[in-house]
């Protein structure tokens, strides 16, 4: 077979392969009745390598193939999207309303509240939960609320989410003169996992905020979950597991729903609106991922076996940076630039030679397909797929937005090429950078920027020059969002890398710079992603002069909590057969029973 019809149409006539084959045993693509049978054990055989390329001695990955069968994701079952159910939801969403209005006590109040985001409903309600809020922060006579370590939490935590700069004093009371809390409140697990909670919007310097998270991780960790009731115990389990703060939303709303079902005190409307409203989303999401899935085995890309075929990996973790219903745009085209960053990332660390890589740069930074048979078949074909997907992301919004992305989009890949060509002379030259030059450049060489970016331009309605200037200097919020999937990807990723042989990650910097043991330097950096979440939570309410970045700040928010939880318990990018896997048939692909 021929080089991929997306890939050729773009080289230009005098260099379009004819010779150069790729020998392609077609993988088996199974009809599927059951969501499980989307995912494919399938192999396929490498691609004959062309003449250019044998002459080369190249590094290999031996990536696995991708867990997915792409025939069956094109042809996904999209039922919640018929009338019948908006209808349905449409009514109950006037329902939920309504008790937004009731007359409860405040502590009462917050719990509505943290339910309705919990269930995944928040955007339903933002005006509702905004001055629910407004009028809980104005009034501070409710006692509960002073004196209860459950429910002053509470409020800390859903104050701070929403934007409040709430002091950290109101926990000063539960404290000793030793600046430490009472020991007696261990006894109080609810007040201790709402305490636990709380503790992730602190700030840089909140020492008090600090000693709440050790206080509560310490005594929650040491409780015999056998002795708590069996709710409590799974709510604390799972917040060990993962805070709240930390945890994509549409997770947490598959979680939660099961969670909320077995509660006494639950609400049968508010439980079938987030039943039916998530199975809506989940529709639009899988016509969405199929129509991705079309457009990856139309470019052929899922051929290829020098990178990661993680398509659908790609586009769940759009997903969870932005999941709400109309921004099918920013997930659509961010899924094709994440799936670039990894094929781009994969030629830098594996497969190119540090002079093509160096040739390679060039073009990227210039910008310009002149000449371009300079480069090797392959390292050419996804220059030329970046070229392209990028151009065609910018001819989109010139047409539908009247604006042009593409010399802000063009500045961004260059420099995260630059970035990546200076890990590239590391690891050859056999440099061994401090922690601090590596994160530094790691930032950008993650590809974390060129989302963001998109989460600017893609979500809003009338993005201007303004904005696309701002979001293309990388702002403070940006680059803790960067930093922390740098931190997440390097804790879970750097033993594979280094045994395929790969520049030194953060994690071997420090161990090299300091001499610290493996476990002390996974401490440390385990630190800095706490440090770095305390900056973001600042800046995400910092006052921004441009409209339209809500959804922006909440992808960089976001970008940080799919890291958290794609690299919890190793590679779920390199290796997504596990919990990736889990996460993705029950948050995309299977829908939610309803009785
Ligand atoms: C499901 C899942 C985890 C998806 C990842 C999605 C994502 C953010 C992809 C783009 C960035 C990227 C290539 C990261 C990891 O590569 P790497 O580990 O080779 O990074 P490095 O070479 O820069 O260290
Ligand atoms: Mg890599």
């Amino acid at each position: 077979m021929a080089l991929p019809a997306l890939l050729t149409n773009f080289l230009p006539s005098s260099i379009r392969p004819n010779q150069h084959s790729f020998l392609l045993v077609s993988r088996p693509c199974s009809s599927f009745s059951s969501p499980s049978a989307i995912s494919s054990g399938a192999r396929f055989a490498k691609c004959s390598l062309t003449i250019e390329d044998q002459d080369t001695a190249r590094r290999s990955a031996n990536w696995k193939p991708s867990v997915w069968d792409y025939g069956s994701v094109q042809s996904l079952n999209t039922d919640f999207a018929e009338d019948k159910y908006t209808e349905q939801v449409q009514r109950l969403k006037e329902e939920v309303k309504g008790l937004f209005h009731k007359e409860i006590n405040q502590v009462a109040k917050l719990e509505f509240i943290d339910v309705v985001q919990r269930l995944g409903l928040g955007y339903h309600f933002e005006t509702d939960i905004k001055n629910a809020l407004s009028s809980i922060y104005n009034n501070t006579e409710d006692a509960q609320l002073s004196d209860d370590l459950y429910a002053v939490s509470l409020r800390f935590r859903l104050l701070r989410q929403h934007g409040y700069n709430l002091q950290q004093d109101v926990f000063q009371r539960f404290m000793n003169k030793m600046g430490t809390f009472n020991e007696s409140l261990k006894e109080d697990v609810r007040g201790l996992l709402s305490l636990y909670e709380a503790s992730f919007h602190g700030l840089e310097g909140e020492t008090i905020v600090d000693e709440a998270w050790n206080f509560a991780s310490k005594h929650l960790k040491d409780l015999n979950l056998d002795e708590v009731p069996a709710n409590l115990a799974s709510n604390v389990s799972h917040a060990l597991d993962m805070p709240i703060h930390w945890r994509p939303n549409r997770l947490e709303a598959r979680w939660f729903m099961d969670t909320y079902e077995k509660q006494q005190d639950k609400i049968p409307c508010l439980l079938r609106f987030a039943k039916v409203d998530f199975n809506i989303v989940q529709s639009i999401h899988k016509k969405e991922v199929s129509n991705m899935a079309r457009w990856w085995v139309e470019l052929g890309a899922n051929k290829m076996t020098f990178f990661r075929d993680r398509l659908v990996e790609h586009y769940f973790w759009c997903c969870a940076m932005v999941f709400e219903p109309q921004y099918t745009e920013f997930r659509e085209m961010t899924t094709k630039l994440t799936c670039m960053v990894t094929l781009i990332d994969d030629v830098y660390d594996v497969y190119g030679t540090l002079e093509e890589l160096e040739v390679l740069t060039d073009f990227i930074v210039r910008w310009d397909i002149t000449d371009v048979d300079k480069l090797p078949l392959k390292i050419r074909a996804c220059f030329l797929a970046l070229y392209n997907t990028t151009n065609e992301i910018g001819y989109w919004m010139m047409r539908e937005r009247g604006i042009n992305p593409i010399p802000h989009m063009r500045k961004v890949w260059a420099d995260e090429c630059k970035a990546y060509i200076k890990e590239a002379r590391w690891y050859n030259k056999g440099i061994k950078p401090t922690l601090d030059e590596y994160v530094d450049n790691g930032v950008t060489s993650i590809g974390g920027l060129i989302m963001l970016l998109g989460s600017y331009f893609l979500t809003t309605d009338k993005p201007t020059e303004e904005g696309l200037d701002y979001v293309s200097n990388i702002p403070s919020v940006m680059h803790c969002s960067a930093k922390i999937l740098r931190l997440n990807n390097d804790l879970s990723t750097s033993s594979y890398e280094l045994a395929r042989g790969d520049n030194f990650k953060a994690l071997e910097c420090h161990m090299n710079e300091t001499g610290a043991s493996e476990e002390a330097t996974r401490e440390h950096i385990k630190h800095l992603v706490r440090k770095t979440w305390k900056r973001m939570n600042r800046d995400v309410f910092e006052d921004y002069p441009y409209s339209g970045f809500g959804p922006f700040l909440g992808a960089c928010l976001n970008l940080a909590r799919a890291s958290q939880c794609f690299y919890q318990y190793g590679d779920g990018h390199g290796l997504p057969d596990h919990e990736t896997k889990a996460h993705i048939v029950s948050a995309l692909f299977d829908p939610v029973p309803l009785d």
